[in-house]
């Protein structure tokens, strides 16, 4: 997998970067014992930072001819719709089982504790087009893993996916398929709000 971090592709000392940073609020211990929480919710409460990550990936995918945003429920629902429309592409959800009342392909995937499945309606995506798949955040990487797969299915081209927070790979961890990644910020340990 190719993995990129905006701050060392195209956007070097880029100060957007740092306020969208500092939007997303960190909530230690949930929603279990350890885990550093990272709460996009914030940074939509924050017009001008909102407004920055969705520009920064709309620059980004504009001029790539795609035609599919493929938006993982249910954080990937609150960036993919907006940058779909302003890149001329269509918006498809890939959503938790049993919530698509069509037909649908299910790709099942691993979480830390357990196991969860994402659905896509047939016909949504046709063979040949050329989507990215869009989510808050990427930890182990299974779950844009099950994205990809539904879109290749179909015989979708997935020419990259995007997150806004990701933390750096420690090697081998995640399989995205040979999928390029772009992330916009490292997950903070701390909370600055
Ligand atoms: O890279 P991974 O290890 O697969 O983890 C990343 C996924 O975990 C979170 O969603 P979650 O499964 O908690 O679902 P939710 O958005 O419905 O709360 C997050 O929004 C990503 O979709
Ligand atoms: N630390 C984290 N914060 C928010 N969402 C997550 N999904 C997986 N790990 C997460």
């Amino acid at each position: 997998m190719v993995e990129m971090f905006a701050a060392e592709n195209g956007l070097k000392g880029d100060a957007r970067l740092q306020a969208i940073s500092n939007a997303i609020r960190v909530v230690p211990h949930f929603p279990k014992q350890g885990i550093m929480f990272q709460d996009i919710t914030t940074l939509l409460l924050d017009h001008k930072a909102f407004k920055n990550t969705v520009d920064i990936f709309v620059d980004r995918y504009k001029d790539m001819d795609i035609s599919v945003v493929a938006g993982v429920e249910a954080r990937g629902f609150m960036f993919g719709p907006t940058i779909a429309l302003a890149i001329g592409a269509k918006f498809v959800p890939l959503r938790k089982p049993k919530k698509l009342p069509g037909e649908v392909i299910a790709e099942a995937y691993e979480l830390e504790y357990g196991s969860d499945c994402l659905e896509m309606h047939v016909g949504a995506v046709e063979a040949g087009e050329r989507a990215i798949v869009i989510d808050d955040l990427v930890a182990t990487g299974g779950t844009l893993s099950a994205a990809i797969s539904l879109l290749e299915r179909v015989g979708a081209e997935v020419v990259e996916c995007a997150c806004v927070i990701g933390l750096r790979e420690v090697k081998g961890q995640r399989r995205l398929n040979g999928k390029p990644l772009y992330i916009l910020v490292e997950p903070r340990e701390i909370d600055s709000c």
